[in-house]
């Protein structure tokens, strides 16, 4: 029998609201790589390496993973997320949100930057970004992507990640395995 006097898990329902929006609002785009793969599968897989590998169960945090590339690659804004999923997690979509008026390089260096000062929930975002993105190199070159690209782009992360340690291990860990495989000196 259904015990109907029982509170409702609300963390799942907002979790399960929070796929759903993401879901919806990359649905136009693909990934780079040449089976063009849906986007949505980098956010969702984002939140899967927090849960799965870095034993992070903070909704927040969570929430802030499938949306972590809304606001910069979508027409999403902060309001949005801050009304439809609470401050807090707006606030760490937005500390993980690139400069889009930078250019490239500059976007690149501010990254390094920043990564030193964001809050802890936001270190947590970008370090499984880039332990995605990594892996995501690794499995596929995107398209138009020299082995030279993909090897600078080891580089680069492997100095944004510097400036996030000491947050997740077994995440830092995983990420320390394929900066080895690549002769990144970390
Ligand atoms: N490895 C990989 N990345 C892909 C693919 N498709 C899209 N991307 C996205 O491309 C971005 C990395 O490509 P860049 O050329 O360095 O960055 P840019 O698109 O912002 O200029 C990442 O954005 P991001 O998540 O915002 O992270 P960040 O690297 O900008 O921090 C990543 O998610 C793919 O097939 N493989
Ligand atoms: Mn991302």
């Amino acid at each position: 029998m259904a015990d109907e006097g029982a509170p409702k898990e609300s963390w799942l329902h907002d979790f399960v609201k929070c796929v759903d929006f993401a879901a919806k609002k990359h649905t136009k785009q693909r990934r780079k790589d040449p089976e063009k793969t849906p986007y949505i599968n980098h956010p969702i897989g984002v939140a899967h390496i927090l849960t799965s590998e870095g034993n992070i169960s903070d909704i927040n945090v969570l929430q802030a993973a499938l949306l972590h590339d809304t606001i910069e690659d979508t027409d999403t804004t902060y309001d949005e997320i801050e009304y439809l999923f609470g401050k807090k997690v707006a606030d760490i979509v937005l500390e993980v949100t690139d400069n889009k008026g930078l250019t490239r390089d500059e976007r690149k260096l501010e990254q390094i930057k920043k990564a030193k000062s964001v809050s802890h929930e936001a270190k947590l975002v970008k370090l499984a970004d880039k332990l995605y993105n990594l892996r995501d190199l690794n499995r596929a070159t995107p398209e138009g992507w020299s082995l030279k690209r993909v090897q600078d782009y080891f580089i680069w992360a492997s100095k944004v990640v510097e400036n996030l340690r000491g947050t997740c291990l077994p995440i830092e860990n995983q990420l320390d395995i394929l900066f080895k495989e690549r002769n990144v000196l970390v």
